[in-house]
């Protein structure tokens, strides 16, 4: 696992339309601060140097530097493909904004399974792959930019052709929340992790 700090990149996907949400999604009030301030916490305490994706210059506010998409309109592609680029490390965290629930830790137990993996990726109920809180080298770069040229923007299609190291998260990892991959979409989605925090704070207190 690369334990140097210095060699891990964050990035915090917040590029997208929230049309379902009817509101900027990383913007929105969760626990008493915005969600990308949640996502861009949990990424400072894995990677040195911690970037904000996103398309609209009000993500400038938040103190860490704004990547924004160089293809347009393509979904979340086009976010990890773009910060790709910008990266100068080795390996690269990509975390959504909307996912209030995925830890640091989740980070940490993917780095040590990437090996000599393009990436690595949370599998988790059976079947079911998070690539977009995920591990990826910088060498799939190339990868995306071919996927992009050829206009084919399913990150799951790009993951294929890669290949990664399929990391199972279930009741037995340490950290484990059955929420932790739980995103928010739609306004119901969003009132039902509000009500999920405040009960966890309750019970933890
Ligand atoms: N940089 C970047 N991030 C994106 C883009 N599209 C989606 N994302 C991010 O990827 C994550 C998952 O996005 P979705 O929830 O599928 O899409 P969305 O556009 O945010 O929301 P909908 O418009 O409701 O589909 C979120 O963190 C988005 O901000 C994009 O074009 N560029």
């Amino acid at each position: 696992m690369p334990t140097d700090k210095k060699n891990i990149s964050g990035f915090v996907l917040t590029g997208g339309k929230s049309s379902r949400m009817g509101s900027d999604k990383g913007l929105m009030p969760f626990d008493r601060k915005p969600l990308v301030l949640h996502a861009l916490e949990t990424l400072d305490e894995v990677a040195e140097q911690v970037m904000i994706s996103a398309n609209d210059a009000v993500y400038s506010q938040f103190s860490h530097p704004v990547v924004p998409d160089v293809v347009h309109d393509i979904g979340p592609m086009g976010g990890i493909y773009s910060c790709l680029r910008q990266s100068a490390t080795e390996f690269n965290i990509f975390l959504p904004c909307d996912t209030p629930f995925v830890p640091p830790d989740l980070f940490i137990l993917l780095l040590q399974h990437i090996g000599d993996h393009p990436c690595a990726v949370p599998v988790h109920d059976g079947n079911k792959m998070e690539p977009l809180c995920a591990v990826y080298r910088k060498s799939c770069l190339e990868t995306f930019a071919e996927f992009i040229e050829k206009g084919c923007y399913k990150v799951h299609d790009a993951l294929a052709r890669l290949g990664y190291a399929a990391v199972k998260i279930d009741e037995t990892t340490p950290f484990y929340d059955n929420l932790m991959f739980f995103n928010l979409n739609t306004l119901p989605d969003y009132h039902y992790a509000l009500h999920y925090i405040e009960n966890r704070k309750k019970r933890e207190s």
